[in-house]
């Protein structure tokens, strides 16, 4: 998954410029940011452009009814005699316009935040959605967890893209509307106004690009600040935090990059004030000299007092909303680079897909699962987890994995249970690679449980549930899988029974020990009728004689079906049909209990080892 090709992916760090140029390419994004848009609400979309449109006629409106006005109050000062009718008239409309424009701009913000809300929601789900379909070893990518993270950041970050690029849409029109009547009277006072704003221009762009760089440099730092943040204070660290005294050392390591944050923010902070400044002192000079133009040829009697006004008002107004789209341009052109980042993280695709013409599921499963020279190892690391492992597990065969820690005995089953495709050689079921079936019917037929399952802060019946979503309201079901996974009699004492909240996190959730959680999600097996079921160490908690019990009842409840289990209890083991012992991802022996204890080897060594422990 590198970004190669990114034009950013040299920036952080280095000092170079972006070129004007980098800076329009950005705006290439425009087009689909409003395609997103508009698919979040079109209704709303046009509403919000129609409005801005005629908002955009109104400074002029305002500024010539306004000439009308002074010129007529001059007219009746010099001639007692004529009708004040006119001037009533034209101040009423002064008044319609002024109210007008008011609500339109209400509505206008309105109709922002509306569209803005809703477009925050629409892409949060899309970024869940495309989430949810990548792949295992793409979450075990630092860079990809930096793209996520960024693309989570533009949800709201682009609402103020949304209503800035709408904004500029509408300032525009309004230039177009000002500078004609600009034209009409002094088309010149146009180049003045250009020489007035351009700079105070560059300078923004220069420092929003500053920001970027800064931004886009923290990123990994600013995803550390907020881990030291949760685990400085979350129920689920607390224990820990406070047994080895870790809070002094978190909020130090805290205080140390925020303080960093801090710092570079500031030293930026300040030179742009600077900066401004300066700029915005050229650009009064700029405004300034204009005025002195209009009133030396008001003065001269080839411009009205009312034209004198109108004059002025239009090249203020001009002025404002020139420096508006200029300064709006460079961050709209920044909000279009940081779209870069969420556009990067929809572009990343995962490689684990069905075919486009999956072979249908054998069911039953005949022959079983045959692994062919399987080598694997994982995307950041060199070392091979598993390498020319050759194997069968027979159809309705139940099969211990034994092996040391790191053997690969985990990485065999997320590879059985298709979380990685091997990197090196093939999986075959009934014969054909595993490839060729579609993921969501393996998904179906094969139930895993891990060892580091999760414990959803949620009702006892929602986590059980998770073993088959669709099954949620299916409360005969549930039932059934809780007993049949040994849960139930505890389930039966909770004051709330299925519907008792688990974990702090939430009112009247209670915490659970270690082996009463397991025995929650071992029920989770027990939801779908899967074909293969994997249980990864998830007895370890409990103590001995309730993991036997839990497999006598595992057996006697897969007899029909194919079974892994991973367990480093012996008693357990030794119930299996055959033992796959692994060393250093490779397979060292294969045999029942009785034949691999025969053959004096690691799992004799391993058995003897256990047993000498309770003589
Ligand atoms: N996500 C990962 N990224 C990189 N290396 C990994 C990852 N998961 C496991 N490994 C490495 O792969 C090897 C096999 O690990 P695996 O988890 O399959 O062992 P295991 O036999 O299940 O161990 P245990 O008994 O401790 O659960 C180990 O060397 C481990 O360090």
């Amino acid at each position: 998954m590198s970004s190669k090709g990114s034009p950013r992916k040299k920036r952080p760090g280095d000092e170079d410029k972006l070129t004007f140029k980098e800076r329009l390419a950005a705006l290439r994004n425009l087009p689909a940011f409003f395609r997103m848009v508009w698919q979040t609400s079109p209704g709303l979309t046009i509403a919000n452009i129609l409005l801005r449109i005629a908002q955009s006629a109104m400074p002029l409106s305002l500024l010539y009814v306004g000439k009308l006005i002074i010129d007529q109050v001059v007219l009746l000062t010099k001639d007692g005699e004529h009708s004040a009718r006119l001037l009533w008239e034209l101040v009423a409309l002064e008044f319609i316009i002024a109210l007008l424009s008011d609500g339109l701009s209400r509505v206008i913000s309105l109709m922002d935040s509306l569209l803005g809300d809703l477009f925050a929601n629409h892409t949060s789900v899309k970024i869940m959605v495309h989430a949810a379909a990548l792949d295992l070893d793409q979450f075990e990518d630092s860079e990809f967890y930096d793209k996520l993270e960024r693309a989570r950041q533009q949800t709201f970050g682009r609402t103020v893209l949304l209503s800035q690029a709408l904004s500029q849409i509408q300032d525009l029109i309004t230039i177009g509307f000002l500078a004609a009547g600009l034209i009409l009277f002094n088309p010149w006072l146009i180049g003045l106004l250009l020489i007035a704003v351009i700079p105070a221009f560059l300078n923004e762009s220069r420092f929003n690009d500053l920001y970027y760089k800064l931004q886009w440099g923290q990123t990994s730092d600013r995803r550390e600040l907020d881990y030291i943040r949760y685990i400085g204070a979350s129920d689920e660290t607390a224990k820990e935090v406070k047994v080895f005294d870790l809070s002094n050392y978190l909020i130090h390591r805290f205080r140390i990059i925020s303080d960093k944050f801090y710092a570079d923010k500031k030293r930026l902070e300040v030179r742009h004030a600077i900066w401004g400044t300066v700029f915005a002192v050229l650009g009064s000079a700029g405004y300034y000299g204009a005025y002195i133009i209009i009133i030396l040829q008001t003065i001269n009697g080839s411009l009205t007092i009312g034209s004198l006004a109108f004059l002025a008002g239009s090249f203020r107004q001009l002025r404002t909303t020139f420096q508006g789209i200029l300064i709006r341009f460079s961050s709209v052109t920044q909000g279009a680079m940081y779209l870069q980042d969420l556009f990067d993280f929809f572009k990343i695709k995962p490689k684990m897909t069905s075919p486009v013409h999956p072979r249908p599921f054998p069911n039953p499963i005949v022959q079983g699962f045959t692994f062919e020279d399987v080598g694997f190892k994982y995307v950041n690391s060199e070392k091979w987890a598993i390498r020319h492992l050759n194997f069968t597990l027979h159809a309705g065969e139940k099969l211990a994995l034994v092996g040391e820690n790191g053997a690969g005995k985990t990485t065999l089953v997320k590879l059985l249970s298709r979380l990685y495709d091997p990197v090196e050689g093939r999986i075959l079921l009934d014969g054909v690679d595993l490839r060729e079936y579609d993921l969501a019917q393996l998904r179906v037929n094969v139930g895993v449980i891990f060892q580091d399952f999760q414990r959803y802060q949620m009702t006892v019946a929602q986590n059980i549930a998770v073993g088959n979503i669709d099954q949620t309201y299916n409360q005969p079901l549930i039932e059934d899988a809780a007993r049949q996974s040994l849960a139930a009699p505890l389930i039966e004492k909770m004051p709330h029974g299925y519907e008792q909240m688990l974990g702090r996190r939430f009112n009247q959730g209670i915490d659970l020990s270690g082996g009463e959680w397991q025995k929650i999600a071992l029920a989770r097996a027990y939801m779908k009728d899967a074909q293969l079921l994997i249980l990864d160490e998830p007895t370890s908690a409990l103590d001995a004689r309730a993991e036997y019990n839990v497999f006598l009842r595992f057996a006697d409840l897969t007899k029909n079906k194919t079974a892994v289990l991973i367990s480093h209890r012996f008693s357990t083991v030794r119930m299996a049909d055959r033992i796959l012992v692994l060393e250093k991802g490779g397979l060292a022996e294969l045999g029942s209990h009785e034949e691999l204890l025969e053959r004096k080897g690691k799992y004799a060594e391993l058995f003897e080892l256990q047993a000498s422990g309770y003589k």
